[in-house]
């Protein structure tokens, strides 16, 4: 059997009104690549919800199924059984050109690689995506990202004039300028050192704290999960454990149980409430 895991009113989620539906859910979903004797079972019936406003971190060991199950959340992969819904959209059966849109319109993304294009400042790179939609940044929306991220006397430069963590910095605001519904985040921190990593992490919570952001991200790094409200641990394509509140060591200390094999997936409402 396969357990549902939500996460209770953390953050923006609690002031949403119990009506709102979670921002991102899956049901049941598997994953098959391949077929025949070749095939993987990349996921395997994950059911799992993403609360608005609150911070989530997937962890599992390599070869778990993170990247597969955030690339069927954001609509980049198609799943093989069950369903994903942004909001009330349920996005297994969109055509491509719906996919595409959704995309474009609600979701934000933010890569392990800075994805900037290099001819245009900071600035430029930052309203893009909107510009590239058709829309316009409202003003008061762009200073406020500008200055959560702190790139107010960088705005002009471009990115070979940036550090690496003041590249990933405009790749955040680029995303959260469009205000999407949820921001997808992969290993975004696994090109930084570890304190631009804890600038950009530190910037991703701001965002989930004052704007009421939904933030999901794939991360190895404990410290970095930690800077999560909640995370929850993948192994073998199954959510197997979850975490409230985490801190480094519960990480460390869950990863361990679940490497080891002590966790089974029914063990997954088992909460930290500690830190
Ligand atoms: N396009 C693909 N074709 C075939 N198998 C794939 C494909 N993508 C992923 N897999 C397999 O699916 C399983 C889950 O892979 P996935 O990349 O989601 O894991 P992961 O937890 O993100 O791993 P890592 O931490 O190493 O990035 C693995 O066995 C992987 O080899």
């Amino acid at each position: 059997m396969t357990s549902t895991f939500t996460s209770p009113g953390e953050g923006a989620a609690a002031s949403a009104g119990a009506a709102a539906p979670p921002a991102v859910t899956a049901v049941e979903v598997s994953k098959v690549y391949g077929g025949g004797d070749a095939a993987v079972h990349a996921l395997r019936g994950v059911s799992v919800a993403f609360a608005r406003g609150a911070f989530t971190a997937i962890m599992g060991p390599s070869g778990s199924g993170k990247s597969t199950l955030m690339h069927c959340l954001a609509g980049l992969d198609t799943v093989s059984g069950g369903r994903v819904m942004l909001g009330d959209t349920q996005l297994t059966g969109l055509k491509d050109r719906q996919l595409t849109m959704l995309r474009r319109d609600r979701i934000g993304f933010i890569f392990q690689a800075f994805n900037l294009l290099p001819t245009l400042t900071a600035e430029q790179n930052i309203r893009l995506p909107l510009e590239l939609a058709g829309r316009k940044a409202d003003q008061a929306w762009f200073d406020r990202v500008v200055d959560v991220v702190g790139l107010r006397d960088r705005l002009g430069h471009r990115p070979n004039q940036l550090s690496g963590g003041q590249q990933q910095r405009v790749a955040c605001a680029r995303a959260l300028v469009a205000r999407p519904e949820v921001i997808f985040a992969d290993e975004p921190t696994g090109n930084l050192d570890s304190r631009a990593g804890a600038e950009v992490l530190g910037f991703l919570r701001a965002s989930v704290r004052e704007m009421g952001q939904t933030i999901v991200m794939v991360t190895h790094d404990p410290v970095a999960a930690s800077y999560a409200d909640r995370v929850v641990f993948l192994r073998d394509g199954q959510i197997v454990s979850e975490l409230l509140q985490p801190t480094p060591d519960t990480v460390l200390d869950r990863l361990a149980r679940i490497t080891g094999g002590a966790e089974e997936p029914s063990a997954g409402t088992e909460r930290n409430r500690a830190g």
